[in-house]
């Protein structure tokens, strides 16, 4: 479903690649968790693999197309088909609930739609559909801004959820939520894609929580993968060699 080929990344003024020819695949059903020290590469993987950030080298191949080959047009299709959620949660602060999930509805309607901000009844039932489904139906009407972290979280799943993504992709989701709430997040996000046969991908810190809830673990270490496997091989010594 999704595969990556001798993918490398040099950021402008660095003198170490963030990636050095990586090659990894994935298939659909996949939990898939990512650990490494801060800097290692993590983020940069994910912004090439939903087309944020052309690689200096290399491809990403999703569904049989070649990411880093679109057009900017294109690129959205296949952005639709990838729901993102972030540490910060990427959210309106201001809007309630139901208005910070509809914008997930962007991606497949006219700008002008978006612009005077109509929703058809079926995207209105989907986005309570998907409000119901993260736990948050008696918060619908509430501005964002008055959530705790984890019902902001909700709301950023919520909101990716309504694309009807097959690939669900996070950049360190839990990183700013207590060790509880955090469980709570990643017990919905399993639920979630085992529900929709997702390909799931998280970057996380906690390795605990990624030995927990995935069914494989890569670790990268100065922009190279030093282990994908089981989380049961995910050992100490692993641990030492990716976190030293
Ligand atoms: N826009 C950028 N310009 C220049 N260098 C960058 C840029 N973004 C990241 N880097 C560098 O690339 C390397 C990999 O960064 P990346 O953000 O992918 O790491 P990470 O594993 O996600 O780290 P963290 O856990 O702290 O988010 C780091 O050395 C970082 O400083």
């Amino acid at each position: 479903m999704l595969d990556i080929q001798n993918l490398s990344v040099q950021y402008a003024g660095n003198d170490q690649a963030a990636l050095s020819d990586v090659n990894l695949s994935f298939k659909r059903g996949e939990f898939v968790c990512v650990l490494g020290k801060s800097g290692a590469g993590k983020s940069t993987l994910i912004r090439c693999i939903n087309g944020l950030l052309k690689p200096t080298n290399g491809e990403v191949h999703f569904d049989g197309k070649a990411i880093t080959m679109l057009n900017e047009a294109d690129l959205r299709q296949v952005r639709r088909e990838m729901g993102m959620i972030f540490q910060h949660f990427n959210l309106i602060p201001r809007l309630t609930v139901l208005q910070n999930v509809l914008t997930g509805t962007f991606g497949y309607r006219s700008s002008f739609r978006n612009l005077i901000g109509w929703f058809s009844s079926e995207e209105l039932e989907r986005a309570h559909r998907v409000i119901a489904d993260v736990g948050l139906t008696d918060q619908t009407k509430k501005r964002v801004e008055r959530l705790s972290g984890g019902q902001k979280q909700r709301v950023g799943i919520a909101r990716a959820l309504l694309q009807r993504p097959k690939v669900l992709l996070g950049d360190e989701p839990v990183s700013s939520l207590d060790p509880g709430t955090s469980n709570h997040i990643f017990t919905l996000l399993k639920k979630i894609h085992d529900q929709h046969q997702l390909l799931t991908l998280i970057n996380v810190h906690d390795v605990n929580l990624a030995k927990r809830y995935a069914t494989r673990i890569i670790a990268v270490t100065n922009g190279k993968i030093t282990f994908d496997g089981a989380p049961n091989d995910f050992n100490e010594e692993v641990f030492e060699l990716t976190y030293q």
